[in-house]
């Protein structure tokens, strides 16, 4: 999504979560001074989240142990090199950082990483079958189905046909949002192609939205519009060399406080504490702890069996949680040799804004170290990432073949292929949860809300950045929160 008509400034949904500083590389849980030293806190996945809360509470004097079913930290945010030469890297999952980011942006600095900005330049589209750049101001856009009304400049339509949808949106920073806010449940009724669509919008004007924000035609309106209305801020970066590097920098603060490998089986609660079964290669174990964090996307959590003591509300947010099929297809080039594309100079990370399966041709390259070499992508969402996979082995085929037509003279250029479709990931599920028309008033606080000595953080239990890394850290932090004020009150009067 482009996020470009921020209409709220980012700090007013932060509130008491930006109270928990970061500071200086993490030391043990004795050394803290007015720390919880040896109460025991098992956080459940190394994603960003997991990672987040783990730290912040070892800092803080706990005694932690994260769990982690891969052999490798970060979930979702997943750095490929192996499959490119000239030092060429790739991102399967998160790419980008906004300005308005605070969290990520926080552990960035914290570890002393470095960002590297995008370029912007221009874009082509191909849409109906033809690849054009847009027309000059006057001239109609050259495909038909748009309303005479549409054209020729479909972006003034914006305010009319989805700035309309943010401004029943309310406050989002509301922990009750958007049960709230009578018009946001109006919103929360229907997707955001019926919103769309009932304000008018051709499908023609549609298809050109999607082809540029990403096919997000089934999501809830209220959950999407929400997403699309936060602040963008001035510059897009990604970590330079790979945002991985920010999993890897947490992880290795932690360091054998990380156990990879280690499949969560199941969650058990009692008065005093909670039990959770893992499996690693040994076997069969259980942990004791005083809470647990759960930062397990909800697709892995449905196979964890729960013992008794979660709410119904909580259990059919599990049950029921959609997650969006996702996924990335990356051609490493030769050049870049799309500067000199018939259309003229091409450029900038939204190259060319499609209506194939493809959806957007994304462009890496100023990420990459070597200058010369490029890097572009599809990056799919729901029927197209469901497209792209239902073609199996043959999925890097059926989408070169694609790019012969989105980026004319690529075939003799690649050197280098990777993909990923997350709908496959058994330990993610799809891209992010989205919650279906109907559902997100409850499943929203569900999805967040603290079951006694379990606490839940993830993307999916964002305040507001769902499906953003710095909705993930913003989660985390808020379960610190949660942990922190729970243990600071006299014993029996938890909230249960
Ligand atoms: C295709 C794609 C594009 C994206 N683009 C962006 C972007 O441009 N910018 C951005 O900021 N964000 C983006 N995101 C979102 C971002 O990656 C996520 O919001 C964030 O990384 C989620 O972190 P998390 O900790 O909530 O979950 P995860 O990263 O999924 O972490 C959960 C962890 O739990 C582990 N796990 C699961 N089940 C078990 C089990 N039973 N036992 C033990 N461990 C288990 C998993 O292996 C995983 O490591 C994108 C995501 C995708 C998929």
């Amino acid at each position: 999504m482009t996020h470009a008509l921020g209409r709220r400034t980012f700090l007013q949904g932060l509130g008491a979560a930006g109270a928990l500083t970061l500071a200086g590389p993490v030391r043990s849980a004795a050394s803290e001074r007015g720390g919880r030293g040896g109460r025991k806190v098992v956080v459940l996945g190394a994603g960003l989240a997991g990672l987040g809360a783990a730290y912040t509470l070892t800092k803080r004097g706990y005694d932690v142990t994260v769990l982690e079913a891969r052999d490798r930290p970060g979930g979702r945010v997943h750095t490929v090199r192996d499959a490119f030469r000239r030092g060429g890297h790739a991102e399967l999952g998160a790419v980008r950082i906004f300005d308005t980011h605070e969290h990520t942006l926080r552990y960035v600095e914290e570890f002393g990483l470095e960002l590297t900005p995008y370029e912007t330049g221009t874009r082509a589209f191909h849409l109906r079958g033809r690849r054009f750049l847009a027309p000059p101001a006057d001239e109609p856009w050259p495909f038909p189905g748009l309303h005479s009304h549409e054209q020729p400049d479909p972006a003034a339509l914006f305010p009319q046909y989805v700035l309309s949808g943010m401004l029943k949106l309310g406050d989002t920073s509301d922990p009750g949002w958007p049960g709230s806010v009578p018009s946001a449940l109006e919103l929360d009724r229907t997707t955001i192609d019926d919103y769309l669509s009932a304000q008018g919008a051709s499908k023609a004007w549609r298809d050109w939205f999607y082809a540029q924000n990403g096919r997000v035609a089934r999501v809830n309106a209220a959950a999407g519009l929400a997403v699309e209305s936060l602040p963008a801020g001035d510059r897009v970066t990604s970590i330079s060399g790979g945002n991985d590097r920010l999993p890897y920098a947490i992880a290795a603060a932690l360091g054998r406080r990380v156990k990879y490998r280690s499949e969560v089986v199941r969650i058990a609660q009692d008065p005093r504490g909670v039990t959770i079964g893992y499996k690693d290669r040994a076997g069969l174990h259980q942990l004791r702890a005083d809470r647990c964090v759960c930062a397990l996307p909800f697709a892995p959590l449905r196979r964890v069996h729960l013992d008794a003591g979660f709410s119904p509300e909580k259990l059919a947010a599990i049950r029921k949680l959609p997650y969006m099929a996702a996924a990335r297809c990356y051609f490493q080039t030769r050049r870049r040799f799309w500067q000199n594309d018939p259309l003229g100079p091409l450029g900038g990370l939204n190259l060319v804004a499609t209506d194939t399966m493809a959806g957007r041709v994304w462009n890496t390259s100023s990420q990459q170290s070597d200058p010369t070499s490029g890097m572009l992508h599809a990056y799919m969402f729901d029927t197209e990432a469901l497209e792209f996979a239902s073609q199996g082995e043959r999925r890097v085929l059926a989408m070169r073949k694609l790019f012969r037509s989105l980026v004319p003279g690529i075939d003799a250029q690649i050197i280098g292929v990777a993909h990923k479709a997350w709908q496959e990931d058994p330990w993610a599920g799809g891209g992010w949860g989205s919650p279906p028309a109907g559902d997100l008033h409850w499943m929203r606080p569900a999805m967040r809300r603290p079951e006694r000595r379990v606490h839940f953080a993830g993307e999916h239990t964002a305040q507001q950045w769902v499906a953003w890394m710095n909705g993930a850290l913003e989660s985390a932090e808020r379960v610190v929160d949660e942990i922190l004020t729970a243990d600071a009150q006299p014993v029996g009067r938890e909230r249960g």
